[in-house]
C-alpha cells in the first residue's frame, strides 16, 4: 500500500480555507478567506497501519444540527456491533471520540478552525464553513480510510478551546458525525454510506428546551435566541446536505392530533435512496407498493392518538426513494415484534432483533416512537452494508484469479 503524505493545517484562530469551487454551496464568503499554512503531518505523530483490502476502513457519515439526536443514534449504532463505546483510554477527558471494537466515532466539531473566542471575534457561528477546516477533515478521513493513523485535533466543548490532538487509528468502521460531513465534495466521495437527521424546527425547539433548560440551566429566551441566531447558517450550510444522504430520518409533528402544539407525538419518515450499493431499502408488506397501515387492535395496544404506518415509492431531490413512515407512539415495546414481523429487508440476524435492540435501550430518547425504531433499523442496515463490503472485497481477488 502506498504511503500518502498527510498534511495538517495549523489549527490557530485563523479563518480557514474556503469551500472548494466544486462545492454546491454558496460561494459568497470566498473573498473573506485567508490562506492557512500547510505543514507535513510527519512533524506530528502519524503512523501507517498495515491493512489488507478487506480490512480497509468503511466510512459512514451522520449529519445533523446540534441537539438533534446524533449521540443517541451513535449509541444505538455502536450497540448493534456489540461492546461498549468509550473515549480513548488515558486521553483527554474532554475528547469527543468514542471507540469500540468495531467502530470509531469522531465528532467533526474537532475540525473547528476557530475556537469559541475566535468565532466571536470574527462574528461567525460554528456552522459557517469559515469556522471549520475542511482540508484537514478531508486529509484525515482519507488517511484513516487508507489505513494511516492520524493526529486529530480536539475541540473542547467545556473550555471552547482547541486542545492538543489525539491519535486515531484506522478502525473497521469510521463514523464521522457532526454538522458538515457531506459539505465538502472530497469528503463526500470518501463515504460508503451517509445519513442525515432532519429534525423539523418545531421538534428541534422542543428537544432543545427540554435538554438545555433541564440539563444545562439555560433560559427559554437564551435558547430561542440561540436557535434564531443559528438558523440562517443552518439553512445555508447544514440543511442542503440532506440531498446527498443515502438515508434521511425526518422528524415532524404528528398529523394524528389536529393542530398539535405539544410536540410529544411524532411523525417520523425514513427516506431511503434506491440504487445504493449494498443497501436494500426496508419495506412494509409489499415492495414498491403504496401502503397505509393502522396496526392498532388485538396485537398492538395503542392509546390516543394511535399509530399509523405508511410506505411507498417517492422522489427526493430528484432521486428515487422508498419512504417508510410511522406516526404515533408505542404503548408497549414488547409488542413491537408484531410490527417487525410485517417489515422486510431489515437485515436482522434473527427474528425479533429490532425489538430486542429497542427493548435493550428502552431508556434512550425516542424509544417509543419512529425515531428510535428507524435509528435501530439504520444501525442494522449499516452492519449489513459493512459485512457485504468486507465480503465483496474478500471475493474480489478470487474473482480476478478465475478470470
Ligand atoms: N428521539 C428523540 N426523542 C426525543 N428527544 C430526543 C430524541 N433524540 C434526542 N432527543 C433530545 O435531544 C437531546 C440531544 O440529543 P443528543 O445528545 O443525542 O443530540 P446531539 O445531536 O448529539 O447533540 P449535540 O450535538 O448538541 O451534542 C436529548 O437530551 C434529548 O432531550
Ligand atoms: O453546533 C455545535 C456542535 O454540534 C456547537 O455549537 C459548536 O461545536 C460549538 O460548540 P460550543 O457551543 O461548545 O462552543
Amino acid at each position: 500500500m502506498a504511503v500518502s503524505t498527510i498534511y495538517a493545517l495549523s489549527s490557530t484562530s485563523s479563518i480557514s480555507t474556503p469551500p472548494k469551487p466544486h462545492s454546491p454551496f454558496s460561494q459568497k464568503h470566498i473573498l473573506l478567506f485567508t490562506t492557512t499554512t500547510k505543514k507535513p503531518l510527519s512533524s506530528r505523530r502519524s503512523a501507517l497501519i498495515s491493512c489488507s483490502a478487506e480490512d480497509k476502513t468503511v466510512v459512514i457519515s451522520l449529519a445533523a444540527d446540534s441537539g438533534c439526536g446524533k449521540s443517541t443514534f451513535m449509541r444505538r449504532l455502536t450497540s448493534v456491533f456489540g461492546g461498549a463505546a468509550e473515549p480513548p483510554r488515558g486521553g483527554n477527558p474532554d475528547s469527543n471520540t468514542l471507540i469500540s471494537d468495531t467502530t470509531t466515532v469522531i465528532c467533526l466539531d474537532d475540525y473547528h478552525s476557530l475556537d469559541r473566542t475566535g468565532r466571536k471575534e470574527k462574528g461567525v457561528t460554528a456552522l459557517d464553513p469559515r469556522a471549520n477546516d475542511f482540508d484537514l477533515m478531508y486529509e484525515q478521513v482519507k488517511a484513516l480510510k487508507d489505513g494511516s493513523a492520524v493526529d486529530k485535533p480536539i475541540y473542547n466543548h467545556v473550555s471552547g478551546l482547541l486542545d492538543p490532538p489525539e491519535l486515531i487509528k484506522p478502525p473497521k468502521i469510521l463514523v464521522i458525525e457532526g454538522l458538515h460531513p457531506m459539505y465538502d465534495e472530497r469528503v463526500r466521495d470518501l463515504l460508503d454510506f451517509s445519513i442525515y437527521l432532519d429534525i423539523s424546527n418545531e421538534v428541534k425547539f422542543a428537544w432543545k428546551i427540554q435538554r438545555d433548560m433541564a440539563e444545562r440551566g439555560h433560559s427559554l429566551e437564551s435558547i430561542k435566541a440561540s436557535i434564531e441566531a443559528r438558523k440562517p447558517d443552518f439553512d445555508a450550510y447544514i440543511d442542503p446536505q440532506k440531498q446527498f444522504a443515502d438515508a434521511v430520518i425526518e422528524v415532524l409533528p404528528t398529523q394524528l392530533i389536529p393542530d398539535d402544539n405539544e410536540g410529544k407525538v411524532l411523525r417520523v419518515r425514513l427516506i431511503m435512496k434506491e440504487g445504493v450499493k449494498f443497501f436494500n431499502p426496508v419495506y412494509l408488506f409489499d415492495e414498491g407498493s403504496t401502503i397505509s397501515w393502522i396496526p392498532c387492535g388485538r396485537k398492538l395496544t395503542c392509546s390516543y392518538p394511535g399509530i399509523k404506518f405508511s410506505y411507498g415509492p417517492d422522489t427526493y431531490y430528484g432521486h428515487e426513494v422508498s419512504v417508510l413512515e410511522m406516526d404515533g407512539q408505542f404503548d408497549r415495546l414488547d409488542e413491537l415484534i408484531y410490527v417487525e414481523s410485517h417489515l422486510s429487508n431489515l437485515s436482522t440476524k434473527f427474528y425479533g432483533e429490532v425489538t430486542q435492540q429497542m427493548l435493550k435501550h428502552s431508556d434512550f430518547p425516542g424509544s417509543n416512537n419512529g425515531t428510535g425504531l428507524f435509528q435501530t433499523i439504520v444501525g442494522l442496515k449499516i452492519r449489513d452494508l459493512f459485512e457485504q463490503i468486507v465480503a465483496s472485497r474478500a471475493a474480489a481477488p478470487l474473482e480476478a484469479a478465475k478470470v
